[in-house]
């Protein structure tokens, strides 16, 4: 996952997705007239023409790559995404197109996990393209649905590195709040915002750098707070898949005030599911390198984005580990300062990850 150009001269792309009917185009076309002038690659990754208004496109059916009137670049993906990307690679090295980034717009039905791939599987890509991150939009009105009936939908979420909800002004507080912490326990590390008919802060769509090494790895806090109270304070570990225990314990605890939001929506069983790895405590690197690289193995799969910051044995820095499925990298960050406390913090999202051999593992790797 080492790019060999430096990462500022590379392609940004940025892949949408999220479930039919969601907002998807809505939110494209939006992109799109915001940034007019700009020069934007769209792939509809999908059949059908219809996904963008045919009054924005200056049609040429012979082609699969059309020019948008405002200046961006469609291109319809008939054939596969990687001989797309490599065309439209070639055309731009060859000065016969010029844009400056990249929009994957996926099919509703589509898991992302094969998308993101293509940026790192194919060299040619690899090198030239630089994936800056997963956006999903799920439809509050349509959201809890879906997500019971499709883990496709649930995928989404949890590739995700922003998630936007789209038609909050079709349902009440309480139902937008319930989806929220659904897909807060889904997806504990990528920001949830509202989308109103395409309206958002476009600012913080592109550039996102998902799947950059040296990016924060927030989670929410709700999910930290929400899956395991204490975690908020002083505890080496907090665990979240398996919070239905949890909630069931601390429900007749509960006021108003202890920020349990969620217990009363907390229901659902997702296939998708997050869990945090927390500790003050170091890890041995061999131990650690060897541990990941088998879970990897047995697990990837089921693993579609995981991300850490690491505390090592006898390294001033903090490593830094993400992977995509089985494709995991890692590379030295900033050093930690004096008087700050060194500590490790991972986040993994899959699909029914085994969380206690994940921590008993990982707790093993601790000196
Ligand atoms: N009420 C409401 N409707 C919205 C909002 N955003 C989009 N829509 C409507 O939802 C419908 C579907 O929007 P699209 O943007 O076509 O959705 P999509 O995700 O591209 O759909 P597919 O490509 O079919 O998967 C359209 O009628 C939009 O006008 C919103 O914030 N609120």
């Amino acid at each position: 996952m080492k790019p060999a150009v430096s990462p500022d001269k590379m392609v940004p792309v940025t892949i949408l997705t999220g479930f039919l009917g969601a907002g998807k185009t809505t939110l494209l076309k939006r992109i799109l007239s915001e940034y007019h002038g700009r020069r934007i690659a769209v792939i509809e990754n999908e059949f059908g023409p219809e996904s963008i208004d045919n009054e924005l496109l200056v049609q040429d059916s012979e082609e699969e790559i059309i020019e948008l009137s405002n200046g961006c670049v469609c291109c319809t993906v008939r054939g596969d995404l990687m001989r797309t990307m490599n065309e439209l690679r070639v055309k731009r090295q060859a000065g016969e197109l010029n844009f400056e980034r990249v929009i994957i717009e996926t099919t509703g039905m589509a898991n992302p996990g094969p998308v993101c791939q293509t940026f790192f599987m194919d060299d040619e890509i690899a090198e030239y393209y630089r994936l800056d991150a997963v956006i999903t939009v799920v439809d509050a009105k349509h959201g809890m649905e879906t997500l019971d009936k499709q883990e496709e939908a649930q995928k989404q979420v949890g590739f995700a590195d922003r998630i936007l909800i789209s038609k909050k002004d079709l349902v009440n507080d309480v139902d937008y709040q319930a989806l929220r912490a659904r897909l807060v326990r889904i997806n504990p590390r990528a920001s949830i915002t509202p989308v109103d008919f395409g309206v958002t802060d476009l600012k913080v769509l592109l550039d996102i750098s998902g799947f950059n090494l040296n990016t924060i790895l927030d989670i929410d806090p709700d999910f930290l707070l929400d899956e395991h109270p204490d975690a908020a304070h002083d505890h080496d570990h907090s665990h979240g898949h398996e919070h239905h225990e949890h909630e069931h314990e601390h429900e007749g605890d509960c006021n108003d005030h202890c920020g349990h939001q969620n217990h009363h929506h907390a229901h659902h069983d997702d296939e998708i599911g997050a869990f945090v790895f927390r500790s003050k405590k170091a890890f041995d690197p061999e131990r650690l390198e060897e541990f990941l690289g088998g879970i990897v193995q047995v697990y990837g799969p089921d693993l579609l984005r995981y991300k850490g910051i690491l505390y090592l044995k006898g390294i001033n820095r903090r490593m830094l580990f993400q992977g995509v499925h089985m494709m995991m990298g890692a590379e030295p960050g900033k050093p930690w300062l004096s008087g700050e406390k060194p500590n490790t913090k991972m986040v993994f999202i899959g699909r029914k990850l085994p969380q206690e051999i994940f921590t008993r593992g990982l707790e093993q790797c601790l000196v």
